[in-house]
């Protein structure tokens, strides 16, 4: 585990909403965006009173008793201040066995949100009981610089339609009309019901696309029928975590 910190939904469907987020180690892609240092580290990192800034450091493994026990203080410092908790890393679905484990507790104190690179279906499969939210990327390979995994993405958002679930497009320069009009294909096939979220790059704390370019892009994933937002990364301008 590398993170534990209570802070607000800087992006997608829960953008604005208090959240406690759990970061875990790892990655199976290498998205050049990527914002996140996921390295494997000696220790997690927990923010002491939220918003300070100040953190200590539990050394790995972390238990399950330690997470209940931080989370159980935070939500008893601020009652009714959380909404949900964030699991994210990282890919969290590179931690099924563990997940499987802690989710049920987890869930005892807050509904669960899965954030995700939406390319493990099988992970997702075992842990679907326990998830309220799911937040999928479609990996765009014009800004992540691999090809886009589209059976992964598409056998992965069949199942994340059993929940209440959102898209993200993380979109920049170079973003192709293609691109945005197959993702919207594969939203209205296997998930009509779910919203389809234009989440711009953000390139030196800055949106990396002119109004221009995003609202050239919300025409076209709106003109195939599927509901869009356009929502930047928030707690990047809040300078939160
Ligand atoms: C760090 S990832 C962790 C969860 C999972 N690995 C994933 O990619 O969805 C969390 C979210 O941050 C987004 N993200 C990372 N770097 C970004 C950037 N520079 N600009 C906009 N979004 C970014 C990812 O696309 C993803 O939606
Ligand atoms: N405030 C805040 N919102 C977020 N939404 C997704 C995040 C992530 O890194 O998964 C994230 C994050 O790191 N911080
Ligand atoms: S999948 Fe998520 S954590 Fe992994 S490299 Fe891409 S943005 Fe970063
Ligand atoms: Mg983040």
């Amino acid at each position: 585990m590398l993170e534990l910190f209570s802070s607000v939904q800087g992006e997608g469907l829960l953008i604005g909403c208090r959240q406690i987020f759990l970061r875990l180690a790892g990655c199976n892609l290498c998205c050049a965006y990527c914002d996140t240092d996921f390295a494997p580290s000696a220790h997690c990192r927990v923010e002491q009173q939220p918003g300070s800034g100040q953190f200590v450091l539990w050394p790995n493994p972390v238990a399950l008793p330690m997470v209940l026990g931080q989370i159980r203080d935070w939500l008893q410092q601020a009652p009714g201040a959380h909404h949900s908790l964030a699991l994210t890393g990282g890919e969290p679905l590179l931690h099924g066995a563990l997940l499987r484990d802690w989710l049920p507790q987890l869930r005892g104190l807050l509904p669960v949100q899965l954030e995700t690179n939406g390319t493990l279906p099988q992970a997702l499969a075992e842990l679907l009981p326990w998830l309220d939210f799911v937040a999928m990327d479609i990996k765009l390979a014009s800004q992540t610089g691999v090809p886009t995994p589209w059976a992964a993405h598409d056998e992965f958002l069949r199942l994340a339609a059993q929940r209440c679930c959102w898209v993200k497009l993380v979109v920049g320069p170079g973003t192709a009309t293609t691109e945005l009009e197959q993702a919207a294909a594969l939203v209205v096939q296997r998930a009509p019901a779910a919203t389809l979220v234009l989440q711009p790059r953000t390139l030196d704390h800055r949106c990396s696309l002119s109004a221009a370019e995003l609202l050239a892009m919300q025409t076209v994933v709106a003109g195939l029928g599927v509901e869009v937002r356009v929502i930047g990364q928030m707690h990047r301008y809040l300078g939160m975590l």
